[in-house]
C-alpha cells in the first residue's frame, strides 16, 4: 500500500490571489479537491498526508469537511521550502512506499496514479517529452551559454513514487550537501538511487499563472463536478 504526500503548502504568489491558489475554486470546487478525489479512488493509496500553508489550517479542514474523502487524511503544517515540507511529512507516512503529488495539478487522473503504482521500479516519476527548446543562459548578461539535446530532456511531472527509505536518505543527503532541488525525482537520483520515468500527460499541467487557471477551468470536464 502507498501513502500519498499531497503538497498543498504553497501560497501561489505567481497567481496573485488573496488566498493560496489551491483553495481558489475552479467550476465551483477548490483546486485542492480535484487531486484529493482522484487519489481517494486509488485502491492502493490508504493514507493521505496533506500539508497546509501556515495560517490556513482551518480553511483546509473546512474543505475536507465539505467533501467526503474516505481515505484517512493527516494534516501537517508546511515548511518554508518544498524540501522541508516533504521532509516533515515523511515521518507521518505509515507505508514503506510513498507517492508525492501537488494540489496545483488538479488535472491528474486516476490512471496517472495507477500507472506509477503498476511500474516495477521503486522510484518512478511521470514525465513528458519537451516540445520546445530549453537554452542554458546567463540570467544577468542575457548571454546564451550553450545548448541542450532535447531528446535527453524531459518535463518532470507529479505524481512520483518512491521507496520511503530512499526518499528519506536522499533528503538527509541534500540537506547535508546544502543542495536545493525543485522536485524529488532529481533529488533522489542525485543521491545515487535509481529513478525511472514513465509517460505522463500534457493535460496534467501545473496551475501556476492566471492563464493556467483559465485553461484548467476550461479542461476540467463537468463530469468531475458530480464527484463530491
Ligand atoms: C514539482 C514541479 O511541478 C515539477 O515540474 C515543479 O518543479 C514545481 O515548481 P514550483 O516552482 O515549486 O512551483
Amino acid at each position: 500500500m502507498y501513502s500519498l504526500i499531497l503538497l498543498n503548502g504553497g501560497i501561489g504568489a505567481r497567481i496573485g490571489a488573496n488566498q493560496p491558489k489551491q483553495l481558489l475554486k475552479l467550476r465551483g470546487i477548490p483546486i485542492l479537491v480535484y487531486a484529493l478525489i482522484k487519489a481517494d479512488r486509488v485502491e492502493k493509496i490508504d493514507q493521505i498526508v496533506l500539508n497546509y500553508p501556515p495560517g490556513w489550517k482551518e480553511a483546509v479542514e473546512e474543505v475536507l469537511e465539505d467533501y467526503a474523502i474516505s481515505t484517512p487524511v493527516a494534516l501537517v503544517e508546511a515548511g518554508d521550502s518544498r524540501h522541508s515540507s516533504v521532509a516533515a511529512m515523511l515521518p507521518h507516512c505509515t507505508n514503506d512506499h510513498v507517492i508525492i503529488h501537488e494540489a496545483a495539478r488538479p488535472l491528474v487522473s486516476q490512471e496517472n496514479f495507477e500507472s506509477l503504482i503498476e511500474d516495477e521500479h521503486d522510484n518512478v516519476s511521470l514525465m513528458t517529452p519537451i516540445s520546445f527548446t530549453v537554452a542554458p543562459v546567463d540570467p544577468v548578461t542575457h548571454a546564451v551559454t550553450g545548448s541542450l539535446e532535447r531528446d535527453r530532456l524531459r518535463n518532470v511531472q507529479l505524481p512520483q513514487k518512491f521507496a520511503k527509505a530512499d526518499l528519506s536518505a536522499a533528503h538527509e543527503k541534500a540537506k547535508q550537501d546544502g543542495k536545493v532541488f525543485t522536485e524529488d525525482a532529481t533529488l533522489v537520483a542525485d543521491a545515487g538511487h535509481p529513478v525511472y520515468f514513465i509517460d505522463g500527460s500534457d493535460v496534467n499541467f501545473k496551475v501556476t499563472t492566471p492563464t493556467d487557471l483559465r485553461m484548467a477551468g476550461f479542461l476540467l470536464r463537468p463530469e468531475e463536478e458530480d464527484d463530491d
